[in-house]
């Protein structure tokens, strides 16, 4: 029997100690945002309705206020997420509410996102904000998963997602140590799919190139980990947090509870510094309105096509081709094209579907619900 489980990753059973805020990421413009009398406290789940959050008085619950109800129902993307700053109100009975949402600086939204100039956000009205206020991107991808080796183009899909994010992306080759001779082999193929991102390998069991994945946290950096179930990312956050924060799937295996083992998103201090949210493994990846994230992950092919000879040169057959000429010389892997071509089209045909001037209307919906929020917030009596 595998149930003692050592997890408490539900965060709000466990006896908590306070958080000093500042080793939470909290610093003086988030404290200009704050509106008076609101105490200042973190997300680090959400649970239909409520938000488990850390504050300097540990964790607490709070249900959503009225405003953030509101607002909600207008657009999810007011919905507080893992990783959200916001403003408690302490009710008469010792309640909490989560009565203000902190403007975001970085978020994920699943749906379509696209970054306004300074710390707003749009989504389409589908758009479900998956983390906020996240500085890297980890797009762990297991070295070896089943029989395959990592694969390039869902490596290629998340970090398009994480560009789009406003974030700093950063790929792990996961479980490094399935792969034996042919590392160094796979670092260099994976590389090709990352232009000007760093790549690392890394044993969660060993321990190897833990140590540099927990550099990128220095201070209080916040990192969500992405890719999909089964890559290693709870167990890298344990290895992260020198303790099991997160069940990984042998704990779980024997409980028939699914494949996926992490089911919440969750936002986890670490005890040397740096937060990390450990998210469920991702399925699908839409490109809505990722066209500029698209463009990120192939900035190697976007260069090349300057240089064709034709300025729709769709390299193809075209004489003078840049691309087609990088290929034939081994610069380019032949998949890259492929790839670029794919999720380009299927990036197009996501927009397609979109009411332009929808979109244009949605692009300023975050800022103004974040204002209006603030507004009537600051006139209540
Ligand atoms: N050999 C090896 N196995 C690993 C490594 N890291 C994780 N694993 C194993 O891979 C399996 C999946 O790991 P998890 O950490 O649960 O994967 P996950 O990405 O969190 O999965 P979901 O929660 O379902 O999204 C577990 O059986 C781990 O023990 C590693 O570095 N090397
Ligand atoms: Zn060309």
């Amino acid at each position: 029997m595998s149930s003692s489980s050592s997890s408490s990753s539900s965060s709000g059973s466990s006896p908590s100690a306070p958080f000093t805020l500042a080793a939470l990421g909290w610093d003086d413009s988030l404290a200009a945002e704050l509106p008076d009398g609101l105490i200042p406290a973190r997300v680090s789940r959400v649970d239909r309705g409520a938000a488990e959050v850390m504050s300097a008085s540990g964790h607490l619950r709070a249900d959503y206020g009225a405003r953030v109800r509101r607002a909600a129902a207008a657009d999810p993307v007011a919905l507080p997420c893992v990783g959200d700053w916001v403003g408690l109100r302490r009710l008469a009975e010792g309640r909490f509410e989560l009565e203000e949402l902190l403007p975001r600086r970085t978020a994920f939204v699943r749906g379509g996102v696209s970054r306004l100039s300074r710390g707003g956000l749009s989504g389409d009205s589908q758009g479900q904000v998956l983390a906020a206020n996240v500085d890297v991107v980890f797009v762990a991808e297991p070295a070896l998963h089943a029989t395959d080796t990592a694969d390039l183009s869902r490596i290629e899909r998340l970090l398009a997602l994480a560009w789009e994010s406003g974030a700093r992306p950063v790929v792990l080759v996961t479980k490094s140590d399935l792969i034996g001779e042919g590392l160094e082999f796979l670092l260099d193929e994976v590389a090709t799919a990352a232009p000007g991102v760093d790549v690392h390998p890394v044993c969660s069991v060993s321990g190897e190139g833990v140590e540099i994945v927990r550099s990128y946290l220095e201070g209080t950096r916040t990192a969500v980990v992405l890719g999909a179930s089964g890559a290693g990312k709870s167990t890298l956050v344990n290895a992260l947090a020198g303790e099991d924060v997160m069940e990984t799937q042998q704990v779980r295996a024997g409980d028939g509870r699914g494949r996926h083992t992490t089911v919440h998103r969750e936002l986890i201090p670490l005890a040397r510094g740096g937060l990390i949210i450990d998210t469920p493994g991702i399925r699908r990846i839409g490109l809505y309105d990722m066209g500029e994230g698209v463009d990120m992950v192939f900035s190697d092919l976007e260069e090349l096509a300057g240089r064709c000879r034709f300025g729709d040169c769709r390299h193809d057959t075209e004489p003078g081709c840049a691309v087609l000429a990088a290929i034939e010389d081994g610069t380019l892997p032949e998949r890259r094209l492929e790839s670029w071509n794919k999720l380009q089209r299927e990036a197009a045909w996501m927009a397609s579907r979109s009411d332009a001037r929808l979109r244009k209307e949605i692009q300023g919906r975050w800022k103004s619900i974040t204002k209006e929020m603030r507004k009537t917030g600051r006139n209540r009596p």
